[in-house]
């Protein structure tokens, strides 16, 4: 039986629903949203959703690291709330309640109303509540009583505040709730402050968590108050280019000149203060204890900063001439004069031998695991292994065991003897993990806890074994798409990209006259033979597209060499792929996209299915004939055939 209170709530909300409500009035909106959009009755309420136990550790999982920090936040902020009646709850993006502080005297009320570990707070599921439309709004919000949607609410009380990321991705809500409250609206300013700022701090202890091995610029505009809440934070790498900002930044900050876009990521700190990048190391010199300088923005804006330094130190900002002399041969060596290459290769120099995990971007041929290795040959641990694992090419069944080994008896049969796993076997060098966006979900989990305790559980073994080894990752995929669609976790990105190199593809590099000459001549030396390219051969060689990338042009230069006549390639000696006008570079828009994408998906079907042709014609329900047709169109080549 619905109560009096609750039947004039629904009739109001029908009437609202029904002449709509101004942008401006959020509560109003959301009414009309639930209607509309969702669907939702308010005739007919609904007690609160809870989510059931597997489903719930699958939320928490996806964000395993950041739940640690804001348990700390939400441990003090409960410590301050819960004299006067609150719960506190923390949501992920889906609004699915992952952590929960109350009072266990009420547990059974609280789970009822759904101020509970595993409640949905979406707004499509609940109507209109504060984390729900503090997930659409993106603000913070208090929904106090009749404000909610749903007659079942209407006797609580929220208060929630968004939480990004240090990239400035959407993450989840701080909600701070009660039973009961005053039914004056105002009675809950100083909740949703007190919601607002802690927030504020969860947000900001990550993201000094996340750039622990990068300088952080904290600014605030008290002098004294700088060192415990700087209001503005900054990551910045030894060049003074900014890697990461928190929300207090990307509100208030803006480059001095060129524009209003906001984009900060990317920019040096000399492009956002009027003082320029001495100042800032002087302030990161001057350590706590000293004096904070002043610096001040294009918009007339006066901050105080303190630096806070990287928990160990990268080597200190280099001038451009000694930078590039202490680039590595190895590195410099994979390209010719490129600009996009060439300041990869300054990036990539930067980072040996600095204590990061690095992320490889590119697409399929253009060198991921030439790059990690050259990387592991220019530090200091070129003298120990270096293991490759491409994770797409090893079944899913055999991952597990073959990344982190086995003790003997474990398995029966052929494996009985025990194996050290490729993780272990990389101890003391590194450890290339291709194509890591093909990693299942839990064993996703397991490397997780290798990089973050730096120690490895064989499959059987009862005892961890500490492992030290730099870790590169390669995808051609986008990994932040994966992660949107459940199946890349988010934590072991961030994990995993403590910088990000991105290799262009082989159409946008301006040095293919250089790769060819090189791969003509390592070729040549390895075949015993060697030879010239003709005029012609050369301008198709120059003209084409390159869908397989560097790959693809190694394969093309093989063959042509094999098969030529007297020391000079000829377009005789090309595929007959290289004159069509189809592929020629200058067109390498939409159509070469299309092509590309065909290349990539045909590759990554062989290696699921171990370059067994005919089960990836199976797979993708061609004939044999056409994917050996479109793996020589596309220069794809078995590995044992290399
Ligand atoms: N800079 C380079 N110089 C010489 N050869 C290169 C260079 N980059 C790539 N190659 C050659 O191209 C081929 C593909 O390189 P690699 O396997 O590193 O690419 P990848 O991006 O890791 O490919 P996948 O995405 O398929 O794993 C290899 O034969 C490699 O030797």
């Amino acid at each position: 039986m619905l109560a009096q209170s609750q039947r004039e709530h629904i009739d109001h909300v029908l009437a609202v629903s029904q002449t709509g409500a101004p942008p401006s009035d959020r509560i109003g909106s959301s009414w009309v949203r639930c209607i509309r959009d969702y669907g939702l009755d308010p005739c007919r309420p609904t007690r609160a959703h809870i989510i059931e136990h597997a489903r719930l550790r699958e939320h928490q999982d996806h964000i395993e690291e950041f739940l640690g920090v804001a348990r700390t936040g939400m441990e003090q902020l409960y410590k301050r709330m819960a004299g006067i009646g609150y719960v506190l709850l923390l949501t992920d993006a889906h609004g699915i309640a992952v952590d929960f502080i109350g009072n266990d005297a009420w547990a059974r009320e609280l789970k009822q109303s759904g101020l509970y570990l595993g409640a949905d707070w979406s707004e499509a599921r609940a109507g209109t509540c504060a984390v729900g439309t503090c997930i659409v709004e993106k603000t913070p919000i208090t929904v106090h009583h009749a404000d909610h949607f749903d007659a079942t609410h209407i006797s609580l009380t929220c208060n929630a505040a968004p939480l990004f990321d240090p990239t400035g991705d959407f993450l989840g809500v701080l909600d701070v709730s009660a039973l009961t409250s005053p039914s004056p609206r105002d009675s809950q300013h100083l909740a949703l402050q007190m919601t607002t700022m802690f927030a504020q701090m969860v947000e900001d202890a990550n993201f000094l968590r996340y750039f622990r091995d990068r300088w952080v610029l904290r600014l605030g505009s008290a002098w004294s108050m700088v060192d415990v809440s700087g209001e503005i934070m900054l990551a910045f790498d030894a060049d003074g280019v900014i890697v990461g900002t928190n929300s207090g930044a990307r509100k208030s900050l803006r480059p001095l000149r060129g524009g209003n876009d906001g984009a900060l990521v990317g920019r040096t700190l000399g492009e956002i203060f009027r003082e320029g990048m001495d100042s800032i190391w002087r302030i990161a010199r001057a350590g706590f204890t000293a004096d904070r300088t002043a610096l001040s923005t294009g918009s007339g804006e006066v901050y105080y900063g303190t630096v806070v330094q990287p928990r160990i130190a990268p080597r200190a900002a280099r001038s451009t001439e000694t930078e590039a002399a202490a680039r590595a041969p190895a590195l410099e060596r994979l390209a010719g004069d490129d600009p996009q290459m060439q300041r990869l290769i300054a990036q990539a120099s930067r980072l040996v031998n600095r204590p990061v995990n690095i992320l490889v971007h590119g697409e399929t041929g253009t060198g991921k695991e030439v790059l990690a290795k050259a990387l592991h040959e220019s530090s200091e641990r070129a003298a120990k292994p270096f293991v490759a694992v491409n994770c797409a090419a090893i079944p899913e069944s055999l991952i597990e065991s073959e990344l982190f080994g086995y003790t003997a008896g474990t398995f029966t049969g052929g494996r009985s003897k025990g194996m050290r796993g490729l993780i272990q076997q990389a101890d003391g060098g590194t450890l290339l993990l291709d194509e890591i966006g093909d990693m299942p979900l839990h064993l996703q989990t397991r490397l997780l806890r290798v990089l973050a305790e730096r120690e490895i559980l064989p499959l059987g073994a009862e005892k961890p074994i500490p492992v030290n080894l730099t870790v590169v990752a390669a995808s051609h995929r986008d990994l932040r798409k994966l992660i949107a669609e459940g199946s890349f976790r988010e934590d072991l990105y961030y994990r995993l990209c403590g910088a990000i190199l991105y290799l262009p593809p082989l159409r946008e590099r301006r040095d293919l006259d250089y790769l060819i000459e090189r791969l003509l001549a390592a070729e040549g030396s390895e075949l015993g033979t060697n030879a010239t390219l003709d005029l012609r051969a050369r301008h198709a060689l120059l003209d084409y597209s390159w869908p397989g990338n560097v790959r693809q042009l190694r394969n093309v230069l093989r063959f042509a060499l094999a098969v030529c006549d007297g020391g000079t390639i000829t377009t005789d000696d090309l595929p007959a792929e290289l004159m069509s006008a189809d592929h020629r570079a200058p067109a390498a828009t939409e159509g070469s996209e299309a092509t590309r994408g065909e290349a990539a998906e045909l590759e990554a079907a062989l290696r699921r299915q171990r370059w067994n042709v005919t089960a990836a014609a199976v797979e993708l329900g061609i004939a044999r004939a056409t994917v050996y047709r479109q793996m020589k169109r596309f220069g794809i080549v078995p590995p044992n055939q290399l």
